[in-house]
């Protein structure tokens, strides 16, 4: 048999011990189908002595990643310590200049440096695989890499937060708080080191640069992202979702628009019934717009030790195997400029929920100030009273507070530069 594939491990956290794991589990299968052994020669991480879910006694130690990455024993680095700058940046740097292919699962380093660093690869002539990066489990950066290239694509958006997805499911589905819920998503490994990258949507925006990038062929743009998280989202808005037949999902788009490619994560309210609203718990869900292969879709588990490992695997086997791509499907001098479309020019239809004291006149008296913005409301409803804000007492049941709920009908998102946004949007899909 061939002389085995030797990695270096960086990162012994959730995802590292789970590709450890699933080594020890496999490893003569993996052999088999990459025709040639697998091995661990060492690894790195902060704390040699931390109780973790792998047994790391039979591998080299070594205390720097940045030394680990250029190690002459190994033929790969694989990182999976997690961070856009700092070691984990320049222990990949390291690793491609000495001519070592990387795999990572880093999408926060990719989604600001990948281009940088896939000329790095080119240059040295080594791979840059990063499947668990995007949608964890699920093979969309190879579908994305591969199979569709032959596509023009209009549109690439789905679920790609699984501890989002997570919180939003134990919200609406059994009435969770948003912290417990947040909580347990941490418990399960779910989520980023700072759990803000996933509920502030740049989780989810660091992945939607990285397909952004594979589907139009341009340069990641991650600054250029309109972002919004789901933290301001309560009960009273899953609440209202529900009555109206939709539900709460946070979501990023890139979609090729007259004016450019728009790019954007925010929640939206999604019809029940449809796939993405069907996508739970720690699930993705992507779709894929193309001209030819039209309407793809591909879910499953986008977060957690065992699919992020998984993917991880896929990447190592292909190497192994021998095969080398392009780490963002076109050559990186190939790569197109982003082209931006504004935020400004958006067409959608928003949800507007606004508390307010039941008096006579209130409704009117918002309808009147929807036309006077150019508003048109599609449907303004009256919903509960609200018996859960302090310093309302009994005497006050009859005047208030209720919440109403609007959808508008489709507008651009921002007519003029003067007109404020109101304060609790959501834009419908
Ligand atoms: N947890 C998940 O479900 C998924 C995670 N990812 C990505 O995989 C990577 C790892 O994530 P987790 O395993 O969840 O993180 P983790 O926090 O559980 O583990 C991180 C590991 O890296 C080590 N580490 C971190 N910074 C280091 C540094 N500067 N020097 C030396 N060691 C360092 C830590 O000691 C720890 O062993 C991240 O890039 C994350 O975004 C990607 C897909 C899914
Ligand atoms: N924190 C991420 C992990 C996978 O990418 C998520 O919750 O999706
Ligand atoms: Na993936």
């Amino acid at each position: 048999m061939p002389n085995s594939l030797k990695l270096g491990l960086a990162g012994l956290g959730t995802v590292g011990a789970g590709v450890l794991r699933l080594l020890d589990a496999h490893a003569g299968q993996i052999a088999a189908r990459a025709g040639r052994p697998v091995q661990v020669v060492a690894v790195s991480a902060r704390d040699r002595s931390k109780k973790r879910d792998a047994v790391i006694d039979n591998y080299r130690w070594v205390d720097d990643p940045i030394a680990l990455a250029q190690d002459p024993e190994i033929d790969a680095f694989v990182e999976l310590m997690g961070g856009e700058e700092g070691i984990p940046k320049e222990s990949v740097e390291a690793a491609l200049k000495a001519g070592k292919h990387v795999v990572t699962a880093n999408k926060a380093l990719l989604a600001h440096h990948g281009v940088a660093l896939a000329k790095l690869a080119e240059e040295n002539d080594v791979a840059l695989n990063f499947e668990a990066a995007v949608a964890g489990g699920i093979p969309i950066v190879k579908v994305m890499r591969e199979s569709l290239q032959g596509n023009a694509i209009s549109r690439v958006y789905g679920i790609l937060n699984g501890t989002c997805n997570y919180i939003l499911t134990l919200m609406q589905e059994e009435g969770a708080t948003f912290d417990d819920a947040l909580k347990e998503a941490q418990e399960k490994g779910y989520a980023e080191a700072d759990p803000t990258f996933d509920i502030g949507g740049f989780d989810t925006a660091h992945k939607l640069a990285l397909l952004t990038s594979l589907a139009f062929g341009v340069e990641t743009a991650f600054e250029d992202i309109y972002v919004e998280g789901i933290q301001r989202i309560a009960a009273a808005d899953i609440e209202a979702a529900d009555r109206l037949g939709y539900r709460l999902k946070l979501l990023g788009v890139a979609a090729a628009t007259e004016h450019g490619i728009e790019q954007r994560v925010h929640p939206a309210m999604v019809a029940k019934h449809t796939p993405v609203a069907e996508t739970f718990g720690a699930q993705n869900c992507v779709l894929i717009d193309g001209d030819f292969v039209e309407d793809v879709m591909l879910s499953g588990q986008g977060a957690g030790a065992g699919p992020t490992a998984s993917a991880v695997m896929g990447d190592i086997i292909e190497l192994a195997r021998g095969h080398i791509f392009a780490p963002f499907a076109t050559k990186t001098a190939d790569l197109k400029p982003y082209p931006k479309a504004e935020m400004g020019g958006h067409a959608g239809s928003y949800y507007l929920r606004l508390t307010v004291r039941d008096q006579t006149g209130v409704i009117a008296g918002i309808a009147t100030r929807m036309a006077e913005q150019d508003i048109s409301l599609e449907s303004i409803v009256q919903h509960r009273q609200r018996t859960d804000i302090p310093g309302v007492d009994e005497d006050e049941v009859h005047t208030g507070p209720v919440d109403v709920v609007m959808i508008t009908h489709e507008r651009p998102k921002r007519r003029s530069k003067k007109r404020s946004r109101p304060s609790r949007v959501t834009d419908m899909l």
